[in-house]
């Protein structure tokens, strides 16, 4: 824009020789201008100073910036630089000391101030005014009166930096890695100001000043873990960001964007803080996944319990109620699958059978919904089943929900437990969302595991007491067999002191001394083996 101007302005002052009414009509239409010169090329008057101002005007256009009449920065200006001094205000204290000014320094001209430079460049805002520094460093004021980041002429962070290139094919999806967790940890714990783990609305409002709008709403409290306050704590922040992140990578590229991610991190852009993981297909060939993030559609008929299911997640029991209009149709949270930590994300589905779209079915596992005291809502899960999920690879499981209550018996030709038998699927689990307590996460957890491993029987959720396996575990499980172990635990434990107190057993481990208790043990029981 600026470039034209000047071809303009050079084509002019020609013209200026030769016409003076062409080029005032000229100037009073252009808004811009940065001085008018009286110059030629025939006798080399101004010359010099012409191409000065035509440098100027290309490289510190000053128009988009400062109002020459009032004499001031203009309010978008303002804007502006205060996102660069709270983006550079890495410890959050409202002051820029020297360590965030060299950074800032860094940032724009690729190299530091020396000591004695940040020194005048200080005492240059002392002199001009009495709070624009404090405690030896700059405020918002003062860095204000210094005055300029990655904007274009109209001072709006560009559409380039906001939303930079990244190629996700079908089948993949969208992961923050460790370095961008890294950096949203040490934005939390700037804003995190009583430290109390949570962020207050106040801390909120403040994280999210350096955007041009707030990008969270009150669902969001009801989507991610929350305080007994109702203030987002430090494991909800971080599942927001991965929410974000899995639904809408472009929105998360331009949040990164707006806390100046590549600059503080020094990366070519916030692509590089986005993980974008293999095809779910070879993931399914390989029978494994590093996948970090799982969904799991929930899906019932209305009333069923799938909002509470949600809820639960998140540790919530029924007594805890909810706006209607600051519901939300997502919750995410963590859960341990083999000791590796994974999020799970479970997205209620609206139950109008006619309009389930792609999304609304495409998941990693889905979760079948039914009231256990309402007649009419297996039938639902039922005929979901068989028209979308009976032919396909998703892992589904049955939840018989509001177990507490008493069970109806249902209306439809099969009862939930032989439905689930005649087409291979768990036996339906109960839950209930109405304890004293939070309700019980292992329901999450076979969830997370179903769908990891999409392709193994999960036996260990069977609960029919009949097969060999349920035996088995039952037998595992009793108190009997729990005495024993306890015992042969004690015994070995007390051999072993005894051993290394009177030296009788030199070198020998709880094991060993162990076998030498139960040899004689399984002599006279006459076991061979176990
Ligand atoms: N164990 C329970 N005992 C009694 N009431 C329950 C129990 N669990 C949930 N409810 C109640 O059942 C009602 C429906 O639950 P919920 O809103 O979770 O169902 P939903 O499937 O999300 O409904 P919708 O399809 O209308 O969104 C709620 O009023 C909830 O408080």
């Amino acid at each position: 824009k600026v470039n034209i101007m000047v071809s303009f302005l050079l084509s002019n002052t020609w013209l200026l020789d030769h016409s003076r009414v062409f080029f005032s009509v000229y100037c009073s239409s252009w808004l811009l201008y940065l001085c008018v010169s009286q110059c030629s090329a025939k006798n080399l008057k101004n010359i010099s100073e012409l191409f000065y101002y035509a440098q100027k005007a290309v490289l510190h256009p000053t128009g988009p910036l400062y109002c020459p009449e009032e004499k001031e920065m203009k309010p978008s200006c303002i804007k502006s630089l205060t996102r660069i001094f709270k983006v550079s205000d890495l410890d959050n204290d409202g002051i820029l000391n020297d360590k965030e000014l060299n950074f800032f320094q860094r940032t724009c001209f690729n190299m530091p101030l020396a000591p004695q430079a940040l020194e005048d460049v200080k005492n240059v805002v002392r002199k001009n005014m009495t709070d624009g520094v404090e405690d030896n460093g700059l405020t918002l004021k003062g860095f204000l009166f210094l005055h300029t980041f990655g904007c274009d002429d109209d001072l709006e962070l560009h559409q380039e930096y906001l939303f930079p290139l990244l190629k996700i094919p079908a089948d993949c999806t969208t992961e923050l890695n460790h370095n961008a967790y890294l950096f949203l940890q040490s934005v939390f714990d700037k804003h995190d100001k009583d430290r109390d783990c949570a962020l207050s609305p106040e801390e909120v409002k403040d994280l999210f000043k350096v955007f041009p709008y707030m990008p969270w709403g009150p669902d969001v409290n009801n989507t991610v873990c929350t305080n007994d306050q109702g203030w987002i704590t430090y494991q909800g922040y971080l599942s927001q960001w991965t929410l974000t992140t899995y639904l809408d990578v472009q929105r998360c590229l331009e949040y990164l964007g707006y806390l100046g991610y590549s600059i503080i991190c020094e990366q070519e852009s916030q692509a590089a803080a986005i993980t974008v993981t293999r095809n779910k297909r070879i993931d399914l060939q390989k029978k494994q996944t590093q996948r970090s993030v799982f969904r799991c559609n929930i899906l019932g008929a209305r009333g069923s319990g799938k909002t509470s299911f949600l809820q639960a997640f998140l540790g919530r029991n029924l007594l805890r109620k909810i706006r209607e209009d600051h519901k939300s149709f997502y919750s995410i949270n963590t859960t341990y699958v083999y000791g590796q930590e994974k999020y799970l994300l479970l997205h209620e589905v609206m139950p109008d059978f006619d309009f389930l779209s792609e999304e609304d079915l495409a998941c990693d596992v889905v979760c079948l919904v039914y009231d256990v005291n309402n007649p009419r809502s297996f039938e639902y899960c039922a005929k979901v089943y068989k028209q979308y999920f009976m032919d396909s690879k998703t892992p589904c499981m049955m939840i018989a929900s509001k177990s507490d209550l008493h069970e109806a018996r249902q209306h439809y030709s099969l009862t939930p437990l032989d439905f689930c038998r005649k087409n291979k699927l768990h036996p339906p689990q109960p839950w209930t969302c109405n304890t004293v307590d939070a309700p019980n996460k292992d329901l999450y957890t076979k969830l997370t595991t179903m769908a990891m491993y999409p392709h193994a029987k999960l036996r260990c959720m069977c609960t029919c007491n009949r097969c060999t396996f349920c035996i088995c575990q039952n037998i595992l499980r009793s108190q009997l067999l729990t005495n024993i172990k306890a015992k042969f635990y004690s015994v070995a434990n007390s051999v072993f002191l005894y051993s290394n107190k009177i030296n009788g057993y030199p070198n020998q481990g709880p094991w060993a001394c162990a076998r030498l208790v139960i040899q004689p043990c399984l002599k006279y029981s006459k076991i061979r083996s176990i």
